[in-house]
């Protein structure tokens, strides 16, 4: 299938570039390069063009005889997004209504979404399924749900065949671990710690260590950025039958932040500064996945779920490329 993958240069959309090619599929990136980097796609078909061209778009479904979409571009901070949620309407909700509408015109209907464990907010229930309510409680994952509901009416026209693909925390590092994670800013956990172990930062911080959890800090699923883009392929290759799907992404373990500190350590067998700071705005305590229906309907089973082995992953990029694809 010639895939259009929008957002294809960032982190997950570069990794799932690659497992498109290695699945016999011909992938077309299509990217601002706002924040990926042309590198780790420069062997792919590229356009450069932003998802606001509704033009551009229909050229390049023409050109390459698009039949799917996968959809990475969008921004991702959710600090940011508290600060300034137009810029996440824009980006993450109009600019996707923009694709949507493209698609429509150039009849494709396969649509495939980066969707985010954000759209539950606070949960109530820890493993969450796919039934839970969903409140988020920032824009970031608010802007991703409302992209949600638009594809769910859409799909009921009969003009879209979707897959929304709610991811708990990417982490590691793929394609033998020359496909990192090289933001800019960099808010996530695990990059951030490897900084501090490589010394390219005086030390990590905890936000919050007055949680309700067993430790104090926060809980997360992390999920290798492999086994997240496996779960694509997966969803891709049932969209005619299955036309709407929606699927929680996750291990179903939870590691705290003090737990992800010292696998760091374990595996770069080196030690570092962790200073305890208050809570950062807008963090639930525990998110955790429940992905019975993505094993079960999908046949999905994650092949790198040790939180260890994914560190090791992202420890061999970050210190492979200290400053990234610039370096
Ligand atoms: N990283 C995570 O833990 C995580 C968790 C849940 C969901 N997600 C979602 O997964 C997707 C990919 O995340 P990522 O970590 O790879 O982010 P990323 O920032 O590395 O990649 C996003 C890519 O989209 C491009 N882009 C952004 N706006 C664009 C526009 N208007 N036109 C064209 N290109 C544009 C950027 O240049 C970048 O290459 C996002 O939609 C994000 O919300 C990520
Ligand atoms: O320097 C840091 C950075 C993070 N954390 C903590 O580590 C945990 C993980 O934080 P991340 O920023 O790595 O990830 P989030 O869980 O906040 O966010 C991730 O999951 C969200 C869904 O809830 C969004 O999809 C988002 O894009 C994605 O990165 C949180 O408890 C956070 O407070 C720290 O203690 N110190």
């Amino acid at each position: 299938m010639n895939v259009l993958v929008c957002g294809g240069a960032g982190y997950i959309g570069s990794n799932m570039t690659a497992m498109l090619e290695a699945a016999g599929h011909t992938p077309v990136v299509y990217d601002n390069l706002s924040k990926g980097h042309r590198e780790p796609v420069k062997e792919a078909k590229f356009v450069y063009g932003d998802l606001s061209d509704y033009d551009c778009l229909l050229r390049t479904f023409k050109n390459f005889e698009i039949e799917a979409v996968m959809h990475f571009a969008a921004f991702i901070e959710v600090g940011e997004s508290v600060n300034d949620p137009l810029r996440y309407y824009e980006n993450n909700f109009s600019n996707t209504r923009t694709l949507l509408r493209a698609m429509e015109t150039a009849g494709i209907k396969k649509f495939v979404f980066s969707s985010t464990a954000a759209v539950f907010g606070t949960p109530e229930n820890t493993p969450i399924t796919e039934n839970e309510s969903k409140t988020p409680i920032n824009p970031y994952g608010e802007s991703k749900l409302a992209v949600e509901k638009m594809c769910g009416f859409l799909s009921q026209t009969g003009r879209l065949n979707y897959a929304a693909l709610r991811y708990f925390n990417a982490a590691g590092a793929g394609r033998g671990s020359t496909l990192g994670e090289d933001h800019c800013p960099e808010s996530h956990l695990i990059p951030l710690i490897i900084q501090a172990a490589m010394g390219k930062r005086d030390d990590i911080k905890i936000f919050g260590t007055d949680y309700e959890t067993k430790d104090g800090t926060c809980i997360r699923d992390y999920i290798h950025v492999e086994d997240l883009c496996s779960a694509h392929l997966l969803a891709l290759n049932r969209l005619d039958e299955t036309p709407e799907q929606i699927y929680n992404l996750g291990n179903g373990t939870g590691y705290s932040v003090r737990q992800v500190i010292d696998a760091v350590k374990r595996v770069s067998g080196r030690d570092f500064r962790v200073t305890e700071t208050s809570r950062r705005p807008g963090d639930p305590p525990v998110l955790t996945s429940d992905s019975t229906k993505a094993r079960e309907i999908l046949g999905w089973k994650p092949k790198t779920p040790q939180l260890e082995k994914i560190v090791e992953s992202a420890w061999k990029w970050h210190t492979s490329r200290p400053d990234g694809y610039k370096g």
